[in-house]
């Protein structure tokens, strides 16, 4: 249903308020399948504003947001879950249910008039479970786990919704390192693989090693965005976070720290 050759998303002369303050002033992005865009900035910024903004979540203060190459508006619901899925920054659970059911979740937008989801689903969901490292724990009371284990049992719900554009808020949220970079390899290969990302990072030096667009709110309305190398330079982004940072290239890999 989406025009041909369209772009996975574009915003145009987008700008976000929330009651009388302007989280961001007008720019415009375009995604094709095969990027992934950061978005980055000091906390209340509006990073989650604009990336729910683009999920379609909550209309545009001004401009648009083009899904596809359609507005949301001409979407059908489960074809827009089919095509666009969303990482929220938390994940309240209310009843217990097993780590599997909550993956599975992910296959609503797939199921039919009935509901019930088949053996096709379920081996997309031991697969997802098992690409996280959580394969052993399919049985588990979600409200047994840990914060990180809980965490990527919402990526691999993600996972197994597969939509064609994931759209993550801080999926490094609650990780260790290993599975911090192990998260970020997956989700950077299914970008690689022809899906679009959308992401909010916290950590500068995980925007510069996956990003290849970044978009960089100052928390004070102003807007940076371009090309990773064009955002992420020391004077932007000490500016933007409001402390001193120093570039460095370590083992050929650019590294923000902290002064
Ligand atoms: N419904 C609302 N009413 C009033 N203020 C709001 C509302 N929603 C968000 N805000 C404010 O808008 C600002 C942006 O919030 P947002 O969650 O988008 O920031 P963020 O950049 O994701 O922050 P963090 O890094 O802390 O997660 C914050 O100051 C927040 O308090």
């Amino acid at each position: 249903m989406t025009p041909a050759a369209a772009p996975m998303l574009e915003a145009d002369r987008l700008a976000l308020q929330v009651g009388e303050r302007w989280l961001c002033c007008e720019f415009s992005l375009t995604l094709k399948g095969g990027e992934c865009l950061v978005l980055l900035g000091p906390n209340g910024a509006g990073k989650t504003t604009l990336l729910h903004t683009l999920a379609g979540l909550r209309e545009p203060s001004v401009g648009s947001v083009l899904l596809g190459g359609l507005p949301y508006a001409a979407w059908r619901a489960t074809e827009a879950a089919r095509f666009r899925g969303l990482l929220a920054q938390q994940q309240p659970d209310h009843f217990s249910s097993t780590v599997l059911e909550t993956v599975l979740v992910g296959r609503h937008p797939y199921l039919g008039r009935w509901g019930w989801e088949g053996p096709e689903d379920e081996r997309i969901a031991r697969a997802a479970l098992a690409d996280v490292g959580l394969a052993d724990m399919a049985g588990r009371d979600i409200l047994t786990l840990s914060g990180g284990e809980r965490q990527r049992v919402a990526v691999a719900a993600l996972l197994a919704q597969a939509p064609q554009l994931l759209l993550l808020d801080e999926p490094t949220n609650h990780l260790d390192l290993h599975y911090q970079i192990a998260v970020l390899d997956l989700i950077r290969g299914l970008a690689d693989a022809g899906r679009g990302v959308v992401m909010v990072l916290h950590d500068i030096n995980l925007a510069a090693r996956y990003a290849d667009q970044i978009i960089l709110l100052d928390g004070r309305g102003g807007v940076r965005a371009g090309a990773r190398d064009e955002v992420l330079q020391a004077a932007l982004l000490s500016e933007a976070f409001g402390h001193p940072l120093r570039r460095h290239v370590l083992d050929g890999r650019v590294n923000f720290i902290p002064d």
